[in-house]
């Protein structure tokens, strides 16, 4: 018999049980003051902690200790120190000290900087999180740190993402102490972040290129099924696929990780798995580590777990669902419609200041999700489309037109309070409906941001998420700060009511798929920013640089790295595209096609030479197509050689330019040649064709 979950859960993770265990007491009320209030830690405190963190990680086989960070990439990145001090006597002990513990100071110069620092300028450092605990991993001893350069501009993720849940918390706070709540100290933003993925066997993803240089197919004709029969959704479980979710579970468990839901998903071979909600930092290294390990474990089953937002062309993408909401330290979740009035007040003020921030800053919002892979997501097979805006569901949409309207709302489930016309509206929480098409969609006590691509790590949208409704709760504050406690009622209601007025644009119910929505989103003057080109130049704009720098969530200096470091990362992924394409042309298909032709041209003159009047059509006809495939293929390929250069060229000059380059000409000249390519695939046998077809990579899975 195995261990129980319960003693497996978290088994891994310097938690607070073990906290408390090894921790002298003082020290212990000192760590959890920090963790929770974020004030100024010790030296002595941070000397303590780190004695009990060495003397339970070596307990645990660890041998190295490495401080754990996000630079601006989607990975994480660590660099492994081990125990050792030599003694004297030509022995070791085992050493880590509180200094160790707290700061780090890695040569960091390669990783991006976006112009921030030059190669030369090494310096680094790492600072201790303590936020989010420290867990062991490989028989090292892992420290989550924020990453800043040596004059303290932050050169990662989780820096500005702690200053975006630090401006919500104080906004939230002083709104809440307006709507006369005395209580609340804290408020954390949470996430649970639903991770969708592929699986496909190890032995056929060796034989794609194109998976392995690029994470997504580049060639490869439709399968004669997909997922039109709907009957992988919440099917039976593979048992291999099955056995691949029980050893993830497992590992995800031992570090703390509340994987919760698994299931299988609607493109054959994919799944999901979703765990319970976090606060948001430690929800960002838990998303983080889930997708390592989703990698690793697949490995260990001779498969390979895919988190491209779109590995194959014509099924569903993946994507990572956000479900974002805002919770106080008296365990309230301040999304949740609640029972009295008054809780229905607060909830609506903090409802529709989420509005105002979704659309005030929806191109932020399209940024934060913005990369070449989910530019071939968004907008097809349930993902949403590149217009952002918010499903509210009948009834609370219902409610808000009673706000507008100064009207009771008289809907299900509604009270009725004879109290005067300007009262808010009394309702109970009601479910509402799915919406796959929404980007943003209100799940009945929390929002989902459907948008976020699978690959990408989740702290750039909960960034500007939070900040943005961080600034919205602060210019409600201005409004409402110096009205009298009589007539705060009052001026709520007609707050809201503007906002409701000015913001009602963004709120859609409908099918985000179709033209028509497109069409009447324009007349909205909602974006519509279809690509990571499009979208990109709008982080700079003065609004949104305004917000980003005035809560202090990025210097100047650091929104413009951030900016160029996007850029650059969809410029490189598409130049390695282009190769990758080149490449699988070049040297695999059109040779293979070859191959075909001149036994085809054999058949048919030994044919001939055996029984001269025989016909020879089907060879005949074979060899035409697949010539003229051939032949457009290599025309194309040529164009595309062309362009990719002129692209490339432009990138040392102007970066936006090269990569709008290589959004409306590059992808478009790989697209033609991929239609020769996917046209010649099935004309040739898999015998002779240099890589798996999809019916093989999506179904290979059987057992
Ligand atoms: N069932 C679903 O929610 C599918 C979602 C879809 N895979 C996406 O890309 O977001």
């Amino acid at each position: 018999m195995g261990h129980s979950i319960p003693e497996i859960y978290g088994s891994l993770v310097f938690n607070d049980k073990i906290m408390r265990e090894k921790l002298p007491k003082d020290m212990y009320k000192a760590l959890k003051k920090t963790i929770e209030n974020g004030t100024h830690l010790e030296l002595d405190v941070a000397n303590s902690v780190a004695v009990a963190m060495k003397e339970w990680a070596l307990e645990h086989g660890a041998t190295h200790y490495t401080h754990w960070f996000q630079p601006m990439t989607n990975f994480t990145a660590e660099k492994h120190d081990s125990f050792i001090s030599p003694t004297v006597d030509g022995q070791v002990i085992m050493d880590f000290s509180g200094k160790e513990l707290v700061k780090g100071e890695p040569d960091a110069s390669s990783f991006p900087s976006g112009g921030l620092r030059a190669t030369f300028e090494a310096r680094g450092y790492t600072a201790w999180d303590p936020t989010s605990p420290a867990f062991i991993k490989d028989r090292t001893l892992y420290i989550p740190t924020a990453f800043c350069s040596y004059s303290g501009e932050a050169l990662d993720k989780k820096t500005p993402l702690l200053r975006s849940m630090d401006t919500l918390n104080k906004e939230a706070v002083k709104i809440l102490r307006l709507l006369g709540n005395t209580e609340v100290k804290h408020i954390n933003t949470t996430v649970g972040p639903e991770q969708e993925y592929f699986l496909v066997d190890k032995d056929l993803y060796n034989k794609r290129k194109d998976l392995i240089f690029c994470g997504r197919t580049l060639v490869g004709a439709p399968a004669p099924k997909g997922q039109e029969m709907e009957d992988h959704y919440f099917g039976t479980l593979k048992p291999r696929v099955a056995a691949y979710m029980h050893d993830l579970d497992e590992e995800l468990w031992k570090l703390g990780i509340p994987a919760k839901t698994k299931h299988n998903e609607v493109a054959p071979a994919q799944h999901e798995l979703a765990p319970v909600f976090d606060t948001t930092n430690v929800a960002v290294d838990h998303n983080q580590l889930t997708m390592e390990i989703m990698k690793k474990v697949a490995a260990k089953h001779n498969m390979v777990c895919l988190l491209h937002e779109k590995p194959f062309e014509g099924i569903n993408g993946s994507g990572k669902h956000n479900n974002w909401s805002m919770s106080t330290d008296t365990g309230v979740n301040l999304l949740d419609p609640g029972k009295t009035p008054a809780e229905n007040t607060q909830f609506l003020v903090f409802l529709v200041a989420v509005i105002k921030a979704v659309d005030d800053y929806a191109d932020l919002l399209r940024i934060s999700v913005a990369s070449a892979g989910n530019d071939h997501r968004l907008g097809a097979n349930e993902a949403p489309p590149a217009v952002v805006s918010i499903f509210l569901g009948d009834e609370l949409t219902e409610v808000l037109k009673a706000i507008e309207n100064d009207e009771f709302f008289a809907g299900h489930g509604a009270v009725q309070m004879d109290i005067g016309a300007k009262v808010l509206p009394h309702f109970v929480k009601d479910n509402t409906d799915r919406n796959r098409t929404s980007p943003f969609a209100f799940t009945g006590n929390k929002f989902e941001f459907r948008m976020l691509g699978s690959s990408s790590s989740v702290a750039n949208p909960n960034i500007i998420l939070n900040t943005a409704v961080a600034e919205v709760l602060h210019q409600f504050y201005e409004e409402l700060k110096d009205v009298p406690a009589e007539n705060m009622d009052t001026a709520v209601h007609e707050l809201l009511k503007k906002t409701i007025i000015d913001h009602k644009r963004v709120i859609f119910n409908g099918n985000g798929y179709t033209d028509e929505w497109i069409e009447e989103a324009e007349k909205r003057g909602l974006y519509n920013l279809v690509s990571t080109p499009d979208a990109l130049p709008h982080f700079i704009d003065e609004k949104n640089e305004k917000l980003l720098t005035s809560h202090h969530i990025f210097t100047d200096a650091e929104l413009h790295s951030r900016y160029e470091i996007k850029l650059d990362n969809y410029v490189k992924t598409l130049h390695i595209e282009a190769g990758t394409l080149a490449e699988i042309i070049q040297k695999d298909l059109l040779p293979s096609i070859t191959t075909y032709m001149e036994k085809i041209a054999q058949t048919a003159a030994l044919k001939k030479s055996v029984v001269p009047d025989i016909s020879v059509s089907a060879e005949a006809s074979l060899l035409t197509q697949l010539t003229e495939l051939s032949e457009a293929m290599t025309k194309d390929l040529e164009t595309l050689k062309k362009d990719t250069a002129m692209a490339e060229y432009e990138a040392g000059k102007d970066l936006l330019k090269s990569a709008k380059l290589y959004q409306s000409v590059v992808l478009s000249d790989m697209e033609k040649v991929r239609a020769s390519a996917d046209a010649a695939e099935v004309l040739i046998p898999d015998s002779i064709l240099p890589y798996p077809t999809y019916g093989k990579l999506l179904f290979s899975i059987s057992d």
